[in-house]
This record gives structure tokens, sequence and C-alpha cells, in this order.
């Protein structure tokens, strides 16, 4: 089945006058004073588009603060009669959805504990039948792209047309200096599959630490997404919830100065004339690295017949070594990453072996 969604563009539910969707506000909202005030501040900034507020807090341990549930929403009401804002809350069951549009959020977001278990998204699907309200779908926490996408299927089967992604990065278990992986393959991937669905990046939960907060939202802008979503607050070292990576709404301001936004495509006939010349040429060392790579394959397995006949095993640690070492250097005296060389050869070396597992594993030539 080739996966399809019926999305109406971003435009068609926010004005953003052609420039990235931008939604900011605290992680969550803790007393009427904090979030008004909150809203008010990124409200004067100009360039939000919609404010953010938690109200439901899935937490990891229970005896966190688990967010201050129906009473805050009557704060967003406030908050948005002063600012003039639309406000995006996350929901994670439908005793939330109903509230939050009794209480008239106007975009809902299901959260990346939700997006893992297929059970949730179904409920809060069935919930949003007959409804129109923009939902945006966080990714899961773990780097599945399948449950991402079943996900935004299960929502729009329940009719919701109003769809975007939110990349908030991916729990691996690697380690890492970032709270969240970014795996920014997974949201090109993404992408490719449905170009018509709007994507939002998330830095402050790929980051975890205000520091990294300005080369994830460049590197997302880089990307071409759609916009960004980032979590502000009043008093940011006070939170009570992700103190580390929340921003004042004055030094949201000054990242949203310093951000680059590039353009998709420049009509200009020189520029496009330069492209495609470098881009016929680019086409050719594909080529080139294809054919190498099947004259690789063709030689290891001349290799592992030889191997079969002898009874030699497959996996040969000393050469492995030596193999990985001197292409890494190679590729160090060439420019390239050490670790993209490792990459890309553990790669080959896993394929080499599965190969050659094949040709062991058949029978030996009469
Ligand atoms: C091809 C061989 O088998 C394995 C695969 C290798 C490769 O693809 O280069 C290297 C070492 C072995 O682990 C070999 O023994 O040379």
């Amino acid at each position: 089945m080739k996966p399809d969604l019926a999305v109406e563009p971003l435009d068609s539910w926010i004005q953003t006058d052609g420039k990235p969707l931008i939604i900011a506000g605290p992680c969550s909202a803790e007393t009427e004073e904090q979030l008004v005030e909150t809203a008010r501040q990124l409200a004067a900034l100009g360039q939000v588009h919609a404010i953010r507020a938690g109200v439901w807090k899935p937490r990891t341990r229970p005896g966190s603060f688990e967010g201050m549930g129906e009473p805050a929403l009557a704060w967003i009401q406030r908050a948005k009669a002063e600012t003039g804002l639309p406000f995006a809350v996350e929901v994670a069951t439908p005793q939330h959805i109903e509230l939050a549009l009794k209480y008239g959020v106007d975009i809902l977001w299901v959260g990346a504990r939700t997006t893992v278990n297929p059970f949730n998204v179904q409920e809060i699907a069935d919930a949003l039948k007959g409804v129109d309200v923009p939902v945006l779908v966080k990714n899961p926490v773990n780097p599945d792209l399948a449950l991402w996408v079943g996900a935004f299927e299960r929502i729009a089967g329940a009719g919701i047309t109003k769809l975007g992604a939110i990349h908030r990065g991916f729990s691996t278990g690697e380690a890492s200096k970032y709270r969240n992986i970014p795996m920014w393959q997974m949201a090109i991937e993404l992408r490719t599959m449905f170009p018509q669905l709007p994507i939002i990046g998330d830095p402050s939960h790929m980051a975890g630490k205000r520091a990294y907060l300005n080369e994830l939202a460049q590197m997302a802008m880089d990307l071409n997404y759609d916009g960004l979503i980032v979590e502000s607050h009043i008093d940011p070292d006070k939170a009570w919830s992700d103190a580390a990576q929340q921003l004042t709404p004055a030094a949201f301001g000054e990242m949203l100065e310093h951000l680059h936004i590039r353009q998709l495509e420049s009509s200009d006939r020189e520029f496009q004339s330069a492209m495609e010349q470098i881009r016929v040429k680019i086409d050719s060392v594909d080529r080139q690295l294809v054919e190498h790579l099947a004259a690789r394959m063709s030689l290891v397995e001349k290799l592992a017949e030889y191997k079969r006949d002898n009874n030699v095993s497959m996996f040969q640690p000393d050469r492995w070594k030596e193999i990985l070492e001197s292409r890494k250097q190679l590729g160090a005296k060439l420019n390239l990453y050490p670790e993209l060389v490792e990459e890309i050869y553990k790669i080959i070396h896993m394929e080499s072996i599965r190969k050659q597992t094949e040709v062991i594993n058949s029978a030996p030539v009469a």
C-alpha cells in the first residue's frame, strides 16, 4: 500500500505571511500569572504565531509535576484574549481532547510518549471524529518511522486534514550531548514520503539545554522545516518542568533574529546553470561509487568461495581492523571525517559478511 495523506497546507489554518510557523510558550502552564505574562512577552516579539502550553504532562516517574489540568485551560482563555494568539496544547486522552476543545484550544498536539502507542493514538483519533482542529503529531520516543506514519494515518483516518509533524528527536540509548538525538534522516524520509505534510522542529526537546537551541533550530531551517516549536518561560530557571531547556521570551526573540532562513529555490539563471553542471558531475561520481561498490562485492564473493572450500571463517578480525584504520586515514587525508568513513565501512563490512554467509552456506562448486 502506497501511503498517502490528505493534508491541507499550513497557511490554510494559520497565517504566517510565508514565514516559518513559530510556536513558543512554556513547557507547562504553572500559574495564571506565569502563563499570561509569558504569552504577553512572546506576543510582543511580533514573530510568534501561536503559544504552546503544557496542561497535562506525561512524566517519567510519579511524584513529578504533572500539569495543572483543567484550571490551566481557563488561564489559556485569558492569555488568548490578551494576546489574540491561538494556543496549542498536548492531548493524550479523549478526555483531554474534550476539555481542550471545550475551552477553545486552537491546536492540539500528540506527544512522543503517546505516538508510541497505537492504542492511545487510535483512541485519540476516535475522539477527533467530526472535529475540525489542527493536530500536530510528535515523533515517537524511539526512532521508528512506521510508528510515526501510523499515527498520521490513524488521525487522518478520523477526518483530520490540518495535520503536521513535530520532530522532537529520539531516545536511542546512544551517548549524545543532546537530550533526544535529532536523527535528521528520519524527518527527511518523512518529507520524502509525504511532501505535503508540514514538519515543525522542536529544538527544545532535542537539546535539553539552552546552549544547543540555536544550532538545532538553524539545522531545522536548513532542512526546509515549516516551523519551530520552542519552550519559553518568563523565569526559566524557576520553571517547574524542563528548566534547563527553556529560555526567556527576550532570549527567544534574539534567537529568532539570528536564524538564517534560506529559500528552497532561486530563479537566478546563472545559479541554475552552475548548479546543473555540478549536478551532472555528481551523477557521474555517484555512478562510479555504485559501480565500485558492486565490483568490491564481487571480489568478496570470490574470496568467500575460497574460504568455503578451505573451511575458513568469513570474519577476519585482523584484516577488518587493518581495513578500517587504513580507510579512515585515507579519508582524513582527503578531508573526510574519519567517523563518516567508519560508518560507511561498517555497513559495507556487514554486507560483505552477509554475502559471504550466503556463499559459504551454498554447496561447493563441483
Ligand atoms: C573479505 C573478507 O572477509 C571479511 C570482510 C572484509 C571486507 O569486506 O573487506 C574484511 C575482513 C573479513 O572480516 C576478507 O577476509 O578479506
